[in-house]
């Protein structure tokens, strides 16, 4: 199938600074890819070269399985972006910006009917954008980008500084798109759980590299591992070993960690009872996708939002 975004040996570098190295990305063509990574690890800048309006020092980027410098304009026009700041204008109304991008866009203004309705902003279309709450303007700008039924979504942090309400929201908009509208969405985000939550297939970016790829349930699966406390730790490693299992390299004297192999929690639990050890604690745990980004990008993964950006204008 080709691909909705593939970039080639994508590199950049602003200020004297490599900021995107050597980039090979596939974004299929269906579905909510997740762009994840920490704050200024180049997610913006890879999707500014991505809808063209960045150069890349070396590398290509194809679009629906053409090239994006040979035909940028016939390309972007089937593009929706939403990248950085809503980029509204205030003192118009809702449904004024939307006609604004259609003529702009030579869009039939037909289309800003069901794009109000696809993000439920039909009753407050006519009032002037200053009075609505940042997640109203957030909808409004993805309203926006979905004019002209546009193949391939481009959302740059969409949820950052929502409120809770306004974050769901846009969730359960997002993961809409590809059923309801045929689009392809590329999200970025630095938050690990809502990439969980919304995407099919992520990217991990790392210092301008793309340290890890693929369908989100591929990279979320790691053979499951089970942490116990006895009262005997020493000789329950190795009884454990003696079971044929493998310890696991977070394991510690307190905490034993060992891959459940083939056994379930209850065999494991039993052997040990019936060996004579007081098992205290015995849990089952499985978090491949953490422990993907822990290793991959060296640090803990954050799930929510600040709660300080809450409703920030
Ligand atoms: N015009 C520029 N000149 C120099 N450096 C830049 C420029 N634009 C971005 N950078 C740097 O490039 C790096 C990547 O920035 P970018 O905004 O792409 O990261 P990001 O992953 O999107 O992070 P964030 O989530 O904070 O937006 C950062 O270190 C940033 O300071």
């Amino acid at each position: 199938m080709t691909a909705a975004i593939r970039t080639e040996g994508l590199s950049l570098s602003l200020g004297g600074r490599a900021i995107v190295r050597n980039v090979d990305m596939t974004v299929p063509d269906s579905g909510v890819y997740g762009f994840l990574g920490p704050n200024g690890a180049g997610k913006s800048t890879i999707m500014r070269l991505i809808v063209g309006l960045l150069r890349p020092a070396a590398g290509t980027v194809s679009l629906f399985g053409e090239n994006l410098a040979q035909r940028p304009r016939a390309l972007l026009g089937q593009v929706g972006i939403l990248i950085e700041s809503h980029g509204l204008y205030e003192h118009l109304t809702g449904r004024e910006n939307l006609l604004l991008a259609c003529r702009l866009r030579g869009i039939d203004r037909r289309d800003i009917g069901r794009v109000l309705d696809a993000v439920a902003m039909h009753r407050a279309a006519d009032r002037p954008v200053k009075t609505y709450s940042l997640g109203m303007k957030q909808r409004t700008a993805l309203a926006r980008a979905l004019l002209g039924q546009p193949r391939l979504v481009v959302l740059d942090e969409p949820t950052n500084g929502l409120d809770p309400e306004g974050i769901m929201a846009m969730r359960d908009l997002i993961r809409e798109l590809p059923a309801r509208f045929g689009a392809t969405v590329l999200l970025s985000s630095h938050l690990l759980g809502e990439v969980q939550e919304v995407a099919d297939h992520i990217g991990l970016l790392r210092q301008g590299e793309l340290v890890a790829e693929g369908p989100l349930r591929a990279l979320s699966e790691t053979e499951p591992l089970i942490a116990i406390s006895t009262d005997r730790q020493t000789e329950a490693r190795a009884a454990l070993l003696a079971l044929g299992l493998e310890e696991d390299r977070d394991s510690g004297d307190e905490r034993l960690v060992f891959r459940m192999g083939r056994l379930t929690a209850a065999q494991i639990n039993r052997s040990l009872v019936e060996s004579g050890f007081a098992v205290s604690a015995l849990a089952q745990e499985s978090h491949g996708l953490e422990r993907l980004y822990r290793d991959k990008l060296g640090s803990q993964p954050s799930f929510e939002a600040h709660s300080e950006q809450e409703n920030r204008p």
